[in-house]
């Protein structure tokens, strides 16, 4: 996930409070090379079977993914830990990114790529104490630009914005526009991710508002013709 390492620190850009005349621009510019083209980051489903290397090895086969999300909710580290191994190795055979949600001390422990963070769930400064300098920290910023800039000063690698559509994964709380996606990538290098509800249907509004990546699970995993025809629409897409 080479892309999630930021170039340039808000604090340095000129507008660090985001108050300008850009303040509401929705869509990204017409044939915009400055930003790489959009990318999947698979999440995985909260809970797995015995099955799931198997299709995590199919997901990853079927077309380009740049990272894959551990989120495996309910269990504490140690179950964690004891299921990743072969996940971590399906990941790295396929040249993805593994990164270990909530926990700064999973991540270190399982020599993950990097962590995601919500906003309880620790300081990206810590992390990167932990983790050190080429991990890949990434940040929950809700539907908050606020949240995003701080995140950004804090050191993440990436910030991410949701839920921008319904989804039964999670019970969320806030609806964004998908013009702080467009928001965000005009002024900033730190990519964003955009994440929530996502299918292959409904992401050209977020691809065109400025996502630098698509953050997707249910969508992928609970496809009626399998995770690989599913990661293969996405990949028409991007
Ligand atoms: C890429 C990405 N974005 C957001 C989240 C949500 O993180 P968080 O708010 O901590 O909620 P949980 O995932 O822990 O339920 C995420 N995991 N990944
Ligand atoms: C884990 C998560 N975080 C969200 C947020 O808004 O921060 S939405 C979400 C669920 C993502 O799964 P799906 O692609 O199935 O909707
Ligand atoms: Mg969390």
């Amino acid at each position: 996930m080479e892309r999630v390492m930021a170039e340039t620190d808000p604090r340095e850009q000129d507008d660090p409070t985001g108050l300008n005349a850009l303040d509401g621009f929705a869509d990204r510019f017409e044939g915009d090379d400055r930003r790489p083209p959009c990318q999947l980051y698979l999440i995985s489903p909260p809970s797995i079977d015995a099955g799931f290397a198997e299709r995590l090895d199919r997901a990853l086969a079927a077309g380009p993914v740049a990272a894959f999300q551990l989120r495996l909710k309910g269990l504490d580290d140690h179950a964690v830990a004891a299921l990743a191994p072969p996940l971590q190795a399906i990941c790295a055979a396929h040249d993805v990114a593994f990164i270990v949600n909530d926990s700064i001390g999973l991540a270190k422990r399982l020599g993950a790529d990097g962590v995601h963070l919500g906003q309880g769930d620790g300081d990206p400064r810590d992390a990167r104490a932990v983790l050190g300098p080429g991990a890949q920290i990434g940040v929950t910023c809700h539907d908050s630009r606020h949240l995003a800039m701080e995140a950004g000063e804090a050191g993440a690698d990436y910030v991410a914005f949701g839920a921008f559509y319904p989804t039964d994964t999670k019970e969320t709380r806030h609806r964004p526009d998908p013009s702080i996606l467009g928001w965000w990538s005009t002024l900033f290098e730190i990519p964003c991710v955009a994440i929530g509800g996502i299918t292959p249907d409904n992401a050209a509004p977020l691809i065109a508002a400025g996502a630098d990546f698509l953050a997707v699970s249910g969508a992928v995993w609970n496809d009626a013709e399998g995770e690989a025809a599913a990661v293969a629409r996405f990949a028409d897409l991007l």
